[in-house]
């Protein structure tokens, strides 16, 4: 029997607001970019609201919500706002993840031993309404058992740091990634992964047999200038079965 997770694909709508909010403009519209996205075999929208608001808006959260026909992922740091928000919106998923005002991007995981009470607060609050929990966390193994011990049943696996690194120290991260999603498995987790990976980097994270989703978002955006958001998406999608055909 083939025990291997199936892997999804989730489209992370974000940076298609960013280009709308550079301009102020309606266009690109978020809620289109999620319908044909769903269309192309999206698995799952996932949606950062920042804290700063610099992509997704709550108007945009609320307004997806019911349209959404597949799964709503929705990240978004660990505060009481975030929370209560969540809480309100009810999400399929909530990914808890770092934020710093003054970042380009997410620079690292979630520091879950280190605000081990915060997270399992967050985490009970919104498993009290519902919502399944992951936690986007750096490959480590203490990270991963912490995010069991806090409640969460789902971990996602930052991959920017593969993402960034050339040559054997890119082998070696994605060695890392491969038994910190060992392990998450062996301890009952769902284990996804995602950040920063594009075209040319996703086939050997697809390989990683336990993997159940990878979420892209930025590099999606950009090849859809060139090619179209929907064969951006049925690309990518295809590059993740033949990574996980080599499994
Ligand atoms: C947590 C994460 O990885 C995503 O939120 C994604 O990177 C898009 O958001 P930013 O570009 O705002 O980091
Ligand atoms: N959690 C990672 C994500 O949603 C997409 O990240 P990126 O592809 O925009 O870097």
């Amino acid at each position: 029997m083939n025990t291997q997770p199936k892997l999804e694909l989730g489209i992370n709508i974000d940076h298609v607001a960013t280009l709308r909010n550079a301009r102020g403009t309606i266009y690109p519209d978020p809620l289109k970019a999620a319908r044909l996205a769903e269309e192309a075999g999206a698995d799952l929208i996932t949606l950062h609201l920042r804290e700063d608001r610099r992509h997704i808006k709550d108007a945009d959260l609320l307004a997806l919500r019911p349209l959404i026909q597949t799964r709503m992922n929705l990240e978004c740091a660990v505060t009481p706002e975030m929370i209560n928000i969540a809480c309100k919106v009810k999400p399929h998923d909530v990914c808890l993840v770092p934020e710093k005002r003054e970042e380009v991007t997410t620079e690292g995981g979630l520091d879950v031993v280190g605000h081990f009470d915060a997270v399992k607060a967050a985490t009970t609050q919104l498993k009290n309404v519902g919502i399944r929990v992951s936690l986007f966390i750096d490959p480590e193994e203490k990270q991963i058992q912490a995010a069991k011990d806090v409640g969460a049943t789902v971990v996602e696996l930052h991959t920017g740091r593969y993402a960034d690194l050339e040559g054997d120290q890119q082998i070696q991260e994605l060695e890392r990634i491969r038994k910190a999603a060992q392990f998450g498995v062996s301890i009952g987790l769902r284990v996804n992964a995602g950040h920063g990976l594009h075209e040319g980097n996703v086939k050997s994270v697809a390989a990683i047999a336990e993997l159940s989703e990878l979420n892209i978002g930025h590099a999606i955006v950009a090849e859809a200038l060139f090619k179209g958001w929907q064969k951006a998406i049925t690309d990518m999608k295809s590059l993740m079965i033949q990574g996980r055909a080599h499994s």
